[in-house]
């Protein structure tokens, strides 16, 4: 629990912070409130249109009133209510994670997407501006795009070389497809979002922090389609295969699953968030890759790897076709296009937070999906189980 010698990195005396936290109802939003009220003395400002993922931390019979009583839940929605500015000025830093992020919605819903990753982050950017207050802005991996090794010949020796693919904050270019490619909506919104905030610092001394998260994982991910989501909904691919595997289907594997990716477990990753909270004097001007550079797997061996996981932590037996080949035109429909691989130069956290991320792919599905089969197994057997309508 909090104690008053808390310090930071410096050895400087950590002061209780209040702090407006937009998006706090999902899924890093959740767990970045639970560490808080865990671990320091901060309030917490929770706004988001939904809080079931903060339910637990809401309510004092659940939890210790000591907890509930330093976080208070605003249902507002930032797109239109005169309320923000005010919950802003009240706190002492800004978190922004409100985002729509499922690349699902990238090309089937780009409006909204460019909507909600730039047009709705302006007002918080302005009020935190114009009111002389901190802001950590979440943005994303997406931002590189593309490798410029993706670009040479397949048989180059030089896709070998990390200066083709590392992503590196200050050094590597934003490489995004064509405009028809609506895929990137969301990695162009983003990025204009990123050049606004840095601006805003350059031209009028904003104090900025922006976090650049490489596939964060781990429990209350997203949703479980027709579960405690839609039916028809595409989550992100942690909850897209878990679904697969509570329901015993095979694992789809988009454009036969070979791009890359390097997935981070929730938990590391909010300790890096704690840091820069707390060390404003070391993380204020710096973007930052937040990733696990050791945990690199193709999205083919992220499923085979779920599918023995899910297996020893559910003690079924897998399928006998545990994956299939689906195209992404399929899957996601027109405008689809991907990454191609995602690895994160640790250069500048290291230098300025001296955070390391620690668990390793293995352990945190471990842990995952121990976490979904325990929430979701029981639900979906009934769901699965239910006699068709006899009205
Ligand atoms: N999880 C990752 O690996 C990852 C990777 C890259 C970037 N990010 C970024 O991190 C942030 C948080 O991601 P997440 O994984 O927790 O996603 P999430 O969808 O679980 O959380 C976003 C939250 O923002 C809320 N929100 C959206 N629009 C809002 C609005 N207009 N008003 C109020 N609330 C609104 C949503 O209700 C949701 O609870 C996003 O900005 C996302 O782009 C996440
Ligand atoms: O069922 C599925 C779902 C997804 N996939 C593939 O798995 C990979 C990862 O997909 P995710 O849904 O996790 O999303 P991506 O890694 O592409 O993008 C994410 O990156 C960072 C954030 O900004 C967002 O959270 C999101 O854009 C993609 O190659 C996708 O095509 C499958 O093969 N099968």
């Amino acid at each position: 629990m909090a104690s008053s010698t808390r310090v930071d990195l410096d050895g400087n005396p950590i002061k209780p912070l209040t702090i407006c936290m937009i998006g706090a109802g999902g899924f890093i939003g959740s767990h970045l409130c639970e560490k808080l009220l865990a671990e320091t003395p901060h309030k917490i400002l929770a706004l988001d249109v939904y809080n079931d993922k903060i339910k637990h931390l809401l309510e004092p019979e659940h939890g210790s009133p000591t907890l509930a009583d330093r976080i208070q839940f605003h249902r507002i929605n930032i797109k239109h209510d005169s309320r923000l500015e005010g919950l802003i000025k009240m706190s002492d830093l800004t978190i922004n994670l409100a985002a729509i992020c499922t690349p699902a919605d990238y090309n089937t819903r780009p409006l909204d997407t460019i909507y909600s990753n730039f047009i709705d982050a302006l007002p918080v950017v302005k009020y935190c501006s114009e009111n002389n207050k901190r802001l950590i802005h979440f943005s994303t991996c997406e931002v590189y795009g593309k490798t410029i090794g993706s670009f040479l010949p397949k048989d180059s020796p030089l896709r070998q070389d990390p200066e083709y693919y590392v992503l590196k904050e200050d050094a590597s270019p934003c490489i995004f497809g064509p405009i028809e490619k609506q895929r990137w909506s969301y990695a162009c919104a983003k990025q204009l979002i990123e050049r606004l905030i840095y601006a805003e610092g350059a031209e009028n001394g904003l104090e900025f922090t922006i976090v650049r998260p490489f596939n964060w994982i781990g429990p209350r991910m997203d949703f479980i389609p027709g579960i405690d989501g839609p039916s028809e909904g595409v989550p992100r691919v942690l909850a897209c295969f878990s679904n697969n595997l509570l329901r015993r289907e095979p694992l789809k594997l988009v454009d036969g699953g070979q791009s890359q990716r390097t997935f981070i477990y929730i938990k590391d990753a909010i300790e890096a968030v704690q840091l820069m909270i707390e060390n404003p004097a070391r993380a204020n001007g710096h973007i930052f890759n937040v990733g696990n550079p050791n945990n690199e797997v193709t999205v083919k061996q992220l499923a085979e790897m779920m599918t023995e996981v899910y297996s020893k932590v559910s003690s079924e037996t897998p399928l006998e076709v545990p994956t299939i080949d689906v195209s992404s035109k399929e899957f996601y429909g027109v405008g689809y296009d991907d990454s191609d691989k995602r690895i994160p130069d640790m250069t500048i956290i290291n230098k300025q937070l001296g955070w390391n991320p620690k668990t390793s792919l293995w352990d945190l599905l471990e842990s995952t999906l121990t976490y979904q089969h325990r929430t979701y197994s029981e639900a979906v057997k009934k769901a699965t189980s239910k006699p068709a309508s006899t009205s």
